[in-house]
């Protein structure tokens, strides 16, 4: 008899989170420790309940413009060694507790330097702090693997000196580079050169494309820049006939099996998607892209790995072998090596939804 489908039983089954920002998972009491101890008085509360209700009301507007607001309050929170490390090793202990056994979240180190820390004192705090919480989940027996994506914002102009420091980090625990930040008046092809850099240097990216903006960021994305995956993507439908025809560009999509970050709650907080019901990724799991399950930024949206995917098994009716085929897209799509990748498949993954299948 397999495992009955709810969100206890999903919590224990082994999940992969692609697309997760550490500014947008930061936990409330946090925020609110972090403030007091710097002096920081500009919090829109005064206690953890209540402002993790701001950030989900906030966030709600249906704007992407509007949803990344919000950011100001945890960016400001995270611009010491230590604040950054507890809340990177806050993240680490709070997924792997979620049951994801890999994650790669991702921030923007260029947002972090207000109070004279340099691009590697930043980096160093975050990667310190992503060791330390692996460490502690393992010791009580929660095991998780976090892989660092820097990310260069779309607005400014500093993506070629982010994609440097990510190479330089490359062997100590930065597996990618993204950009992210506002998509209509910013497309990806302003940091063509950070891109033409990384593709010299063998590195990994993605870009956020096709979530406020739609096909032309997509296909700029993948054919003027290389990207190996695309950052929400949802806008691929866009591209495909109501009778499920392909277009171009979403036929390319499918056929090189280009990972879609898919992220269902915070699409419909920005307005990309409608509702979980009507998101994309029931057609496009169905058409058979290669469509992974994010959280994007768990406070903003309040959720979790497990909510994504207890959402979407409400929504659609997915059963552990559909939970698992995610499960299995993200660990293909990851940025890390081959063969730890299938490690995690073979060793971890199938094993853990068998058990629940059984
Ligand atoms: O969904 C998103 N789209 C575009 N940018 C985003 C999204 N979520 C977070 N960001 C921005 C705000 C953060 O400060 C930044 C780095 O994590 O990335
Ligand atoms: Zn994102």
């Amino acid at each position: 008899m397999p495992t009955p489908l709810d969100e206890s039983s999903i919590r224990t089954a082994p999940k992969v989170l692609l697309h997760d920002h550490l500014d947008g998972g930061v936990r409330p009491e946090t925020v609110v420790d972090i403030a007091r101890e710097i002096g920081y008085d500009e919090l829109p509360a005064p206690d953890a309940p209540t402002l993790a209700k701001w950030f989900r009301d906030s966030a709600d507007s249906g704007s992407l413009e509007r949803y990344l607001e919000t950011f100001a309050h945890t960016v400001a929170v995270m611009q010491t060694a230590d604040g950054l490390a507890r809340v990177a090793r806050e993240a680490a202990e709070d997924l792997a507790d979620d049951g994801v056994v890999y994650a790669e979240i991702r921030w923007a180190p260029e947002q972090h330097t207000e109070a004279g820390l340099s691009l590697d004192e930043v980096v160093d705090a975050v990667l310190a702090g992503f060791r330390e919480g692996e460490q502690a989940a393992a010791e009580r027996g929660k095991r998780i693997r976090v892989g660092a994506i820097a990310t260069a914002m779309r607005h400014a102009a500093r993506s070629r000196e982010i994609a440097e420091l990510a190479v330089a980090y490359r062997d100590k625990g930065i597996v990618g580079f993204d950009i992210a930040g506002a998509e209509a008046g910013f497309p990806p092809t302003r940091h063509l050169d950070a891109f033409e850099y990384l593709r010299r240097e063998n590195f990994h990216f993605t870009i956020h494309a096709g979530e406020a903006f739609g096909l032309p960021s997509i296909w700029e994305a993948i054919q003027w820049c290389g990207t190996d995956r695309l950052g929400h993507g949802v806008r691929i439908v866009d591209d495909i006939t109501a009778g499920g025809a392909l277009g171009r560009l979403a036929q390319y999509v499918r056929d090189k099996r280009i990972p879609l970050e898919m992220c269902p709650s915070s699409n419909v907080q920005t307005g990309a998607a409608e509702s979980i019901a009507e998101h994309p990724i029931g057609l496009l799991r169905k058409l058979q892209f290669r469509v992974t399950v994010n959280t994007d930024n768990r406070l903003m949206s309040g959720t979790s790995m497990t909510r994504e995917m207890a959402l979407l098994a409400d929504a659609f009716g997915y059963d552990w072998a559909d939970l698992q085929w995610f499960t299995i897209n993200a660990m293909k799509s990851s940025f890390i090596g081959f063969d730890e990748r299938l490690q995690l498949i073979n060793g971890v993954i199938k094993p853990g939804y068998a058990a629940l299948r059984a």
